[in-house]
């Protein structure tokens, strides 16, 4: 089979003529088809605010283990998780990392406030709410761009897709998986094989190598992205509400070979509104029949963080 990750230019969608609109829409299209996964640059996401963003986490992840646990919320939804919570749906081994979630920020007057809740952020380290929030907004805006070329790719309306996550349950998790010195359990890998759960993933690149994607003859390919890009992948909500036209593909990360190197990553996970219901639009059914029946995205949501030890 034909495996290729392409990499495509954001910028000749929002700015391009139409013949450069209709490429970009092809070449990502095809390359989420094929292989659940595209990189894309030509983004508004500066090297700037990622590495600003970089700095907050790695200064956050130094606090000693006790200032970190003061983060600890309940239920798993902003704040701090520490190492050893996280398993994958199919794994029994814990994932070798700690992650800190910023979630939705709606003031306190939007009728949200009341599910998502105020974000929490460490006093210790200042930097990290305005470096954490840039990145959140940055990688939202590009999010809702890359879903109005998955459905213009779908022959869908623009903003079906998009208009689904405004004001959405999305996440930035911002990830350590330290060095395996310090941290490695016997059969854990840095994050064990799954698909994620919400519509689409964007990843700025990351500090180390490790993610790898599972082909379909059963291969895994590295898939890391350069500085500057965004390794963007489809997850399972995507895949429901295409009715499978899209994949979610199974990826990893991978220990490293050598036992001193920590790795960052900031995994955008972009959700629907907890209301939003998941059903394949008649146009992608036709002659098939429909996969999965309807489903609220709140409802999925909770059925999969209990299968990840996350509730
Ligand atoms: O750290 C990475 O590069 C990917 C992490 C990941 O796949 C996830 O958290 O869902
Ligand atoms: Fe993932």
């Amino acid at each position: 089979m034909a495996f290729d990750v392409a990499t495509v230019h954001l910028d000749e969608f929002t700015h391009g003529d139409a013949a450069a609109r209709d490429a970009f829409v092809r070449t990502l299209g095809d390359s989420l088809v094929e292989t659940g996964f595209v990189k894309v640059d030509g983004h508004r996401v500066t090297r700037q605010d990622v590495d600003a963003a970089y700095v907050a986490a790695r200064d956050l992840f130094a606090l000693p283990a006790e200032a970190k646990a003061a983060y600890v919320m309940p239920k798993g939804a902003g704040g701090y998780t520490p190492f050893g919570t996280e398993h994958a749906k199919d794994s029994e081994a814990i994932d070798l990392k700690e992650f800190w979630h910023v979630h939705q920020d709606v003031p306190e007057d939007h009728p949200l406030f009341a599910t998502y809740g105020a974000n929490v952020f460490p006093d210790e380290v200042p930097h990290f709410r305005p470096a954490m929030m840039r990145l959140y907004r940055d990688l939202e805006d590009a999010a809702q761009t890359l879903l109005e070329a998955i459905a213009v790719y779908l022959d869908l309306p623009e903003r079906d897709l998009a208009d689904m996550v405004v004001d959405g349950r999305s996440v930035l998790r911002v990830i350590h998986y330290p060095p395996l010195r310090e941290a490695n359990v016997p059969g854990a890998v840095r994050a064990a094989a799954h698909e994620d759960i919400n519509l689409i993933t964007l990843l700025p690149a990351a500090t180390e190598a490790g993610l790898e994607l599972l082909d379909r003859d059963g291969t895994w390919h590295p898939v890391d992205g350069l500085e500057g890009e965004i390794v963007v992948d489809a997850g399972d909500m995507l895949s429901r509400h295409v009715n499978l036209k899209i994949p979610s593909t199974t990826h990893r990360v991978v220990n490293p070979k050598t036992d001193d190197l920590p790795r960052y990553s900031m995994p955008f996970f972009c959700h629907p509104r907890p209301d939003v219901v998941l059903d394949a639009p008649a146009s992608l059914v036709g002659d098939d029949e429909k996969h999965f029946p309807p489903t609220t995205a709140d409802d999925f949501l909770n059925q999969r963080l209990a299968e990840i030890g996350l509730t």
